[in-house]
């Protein structure tokens, strides 16, 4: 380095102590508020309410040494040639740093000037001089990357830094990409909240962690509204939530709720199995109609006029008033617990009138009350609105599932063969969970998030995609998926299948197809299998020229065990994936190596026994997968989920196998 960018370089790490200092200013004044909160605060509540806002900013604000605090820099001004004679420069980092005037020392990488950092190119410089970009190792400053936009230097995917950051071992949890948002990445990133997208990615094209910073984006943005609104983040299975755990807090976001879509709608335990028809019935979508075709014909228009004991007095109202009332009200269309509600409070106020007319004086409060509960207005309305628990229905359901969608033999597959006594000691199925929160939606609203982010979205059923848009009627969504590595029986075909179960037609579909992950050798040996799956995808372009793939014939524990060796002697995570009923047999071959399970989660563990079916979504450095044939023919979706497992590869795969080759790869 020349003894100017040597200078350069100082100035940059003196920035770096000066805000880190600055940051901690900031936190220390939040903790000095938080000691004297309740002092401040009048009354008790109020004293817990900012206690815990300032709690919330102090984690806010903690800063990972590990992490650098900024990863860019912009210089505005189009005719400066250089840094130092150009205009006003702003440092990029993860938060909003400001010294004690008040002045910013890093902005965060949200704000509307960041934009520029990742969407700027030599074509349309957005009046930057010069944009540069930090490398780091250990949170400790170590070079930087500069490009002269207007004078047409550009590095895009060349950036040293970018290629550095794509090629770094991969251990432990995933990372944020903040540094390295590319311009297509950040389009997605940065969509208005009120627009659903659905993104098409081939493997490693960076789907998540688009996910994951359009939530910190979105956050960032719309702070006030979405923190009284929520926002969501479904992933396909509770290891894959634990994978992505820390990406959010590392960019000061604390506050989103992840979970997987059946622990979003379990309301009870799961305590029986289907048939795997039974299950891919339950989540066929005709099922929601019968659902509401079962719950609404119980309301039933009243043949007995209604006549109300009060005091000395008799109201009584028609059964032809009555029904249109019914009616009335089932034609609005409201969830069915309210309608029932609505009924109740119409029939009251003919009886406040009769009662007013009568009486010459305006009841109170009190006996509407008590009108509300008379026994013959209960009566009434258990008779043409009775009350229902979604249990009590979906167990109606199942107890004689007959309905003019269902042929015979479906019927036959659902009903239940050994029906408990009540709905309450039924044994319920997985499956039956989106029965239960089908019928719940249709007896009450349930709440909403003001934003959604599906991952792995290509999974999603039907019913499962309903259960989603009840919770989204008033806010959008953001699909992250990949056709190809479908692998549940209803996995969609085309995204617009999927999108209108959302209740979002228009959603925009974008494909992403840079891979950052997958090394070019195993892309090729992973798209031999695409022609076989069956979906019109684009396919992915590797970034990665890099990495290598070995293709043994044999499958014995020796081979096995001298794969892992090769694989922990270079840097970074080894995952060795193998059918789901190979895993423990694997596991224990190579007890030696001290393996863990997804379920152990040891952090310092770099070796990861992972069965196909939770592979979804995970990465490792080294890959070594046992016998593919296996894998295929585990379940109906086999090949897609082989497509899967290839793909989970960041510099090496190593494949091995005792029975030949399943054809496409063959
Ligand atoms: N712009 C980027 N800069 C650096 N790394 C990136 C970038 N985009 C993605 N990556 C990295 O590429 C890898 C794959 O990203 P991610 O898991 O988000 O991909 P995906 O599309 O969800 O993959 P899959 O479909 O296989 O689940 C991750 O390690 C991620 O950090």
């Amino acid at each position: 380095m020349t003894p100017e960018l040597d200078h350069e370089l100082a100035a940059e790490r003196t920035h770096l102590t000066v805000s880190r200092a600055a940051l901690q200013a900031m936190r220390e004044h939040v903790e000095v508020l938080f000691a004297t909160g309740d002092k401040v605060a009048g009354d008790p509540f109020s004293a817990e309410t900012l206690g815990r806002a300032l709690a919330k900013r102090i984690k806010e604000l903690a800063d990972d040494p590990n992490t650098p605090l900024f990863f860019g820099k912009l210089t505005f001004g189009a005719d400066a040639a250089d840094a130092e004679s150009a205009g006003h420069a702003f440092h990029i980092g993860r938060r909003h740093v400001t010294d004690a005037a008040g002045e910013p020392m890093v902005l965060d990488w949200r704000a509307p000037v960041s934009r520029s950092f990742y969407r700027a190119s030599a074509s349309d410089p957005q009046d930057i001089a010069v944009r540069r970009r930090f490398g780091f190792n250990a949170g400790e400053l170590t070079s930087f990357e500069d490009e002269h936009l207007t004078l047409g230097e550009e590095l895009g995917t060349k950036s040293a830094i970018l290629t550095a950051e794509i090629e770094r071992p991969r251990v432990g949890p995933m990372r944020d990409i903040v540094a390295t948002i590319q311009p297509e990445q950040d389009e997605l990133v940065r969509a208005a909240l009120e627009e659903s997208i659905c993104v098409q990615g081939a493997p490693g094209t960076g789907k998540t962690a688009v996910g994951l910073h359009r939530a910190a984006y979105l956050l960032y943005l719309h702070r006030e509204r979405l923190r009284r609104a929520g926002v969501l983040i479904l992933g396909p299975n509770r290891a894959f939530l634990r994978y992505i755990a820390a990406v959010l807090p590392a960019l000061g976001e604390i506050e989103v709720s992840q979970s997987t879509v059946d622990d979003l709608i379990a309301t009870v335990e799961v305590r029986a199995a289907d048939t795997p028809e039974a299950e891919a019935l339950k989540h066929d979508p005709r099922l929601a109609q019968v659902l509401h075709d079962l719950l609404w014909r119980r309301v039933r228009r009243p043949q007995e006029p209604l006549t109300v004991p009060d005091d000395s007095y008799r109201w009584r109202v028609d059964a032809g008033v009555l029904a249109r009332i019914v009616d009335d009200v089932r034609r609005g269309e409201p969830p069915y617990a309210l309608g029932r509600e609505h009924v109740r409070a119409r029939v009251v106020d003919l009886l406040l009138r009769q009662s007013e007319a009568r009486r010459g004086d305006s009841p109170g409060e009190a006996w509407r009350r008590r009108m509300t509960k008379a026994k013959p207005v209960v009566a009434l309305l258990d008779q043409v609105w009775p009350a229902v628990t979604p249990a009590e229905l979906v167990f109606e359901f199942l107890t004689a599932p007959e309905h003019e969608l269902l042929t015979e033999s479906e019927a036959e597959e659902l009903r239940w063969t050994k029906p408990s006594k009540t709905a309450k000691s039924a044994k319920w199925t997985a499956a039956d969970l989106v029965l239960l929160d089908e019928a719940a939606g249709l007896i009450e609203r349930p709440g909403g998030f003001g934003h959604i982010i599906v991952d792995e979205a290509q999974d999603l059923s039907p019913m499962q995609a309903r259960a989603i848009a009840r919770r989204s009627t008033h806010g959008s969504v953001t699909l992250l998926g990949d056709l190809a590595q479908g692998t549940a029986p209803w996995a969609a075909k085309q995204w617009q299948d999927t999108l209108g179960h959302l209740g979002k037609p228009d959603a925009v579909v974008t494909p992403l197809t840079t891979g950052f992950r997958v090394p070019e050798q195993v892309v090729e040996l992973a798209n031999r299998l695409l022609p076989a799956l069956g979906v019109d995808v684009p396919p992915a372009q590797s970034l990665r020229p890099d990495g290598w793939l070995a293709i043994r014939p044999t499958a014995a524990p020796e081979a096995l065990a001298e794969a892992v060796e090769a694989a922990l002697a270079q840097p970074g995570s080894v995952g060795v994936i193998s059918a789901q009923d190979a895993v423990d047999s694997v596991a224990r071959s190579l007890a030696k190596y001290s393996p863990t399970s997804l379920d152990d989660d040891d952090p310092d563990s770099r070796l990861t026994v992972v069965p196909a079916t939770l592979a979804k979504g995970l990465e490792y450095d080294h890959v070594i997968v046992v016998e593919p044939a296996a894998i295929v023919e585990a379940e109906a979706r086999g090949l897609h989920r082989l497509y899967v497992v290839l793909t989970r590869a960041v510099t090496t795969l190593t494949v091995l196998h005792d029975r030949p080759l399943p054809t496409p790869l063959a």
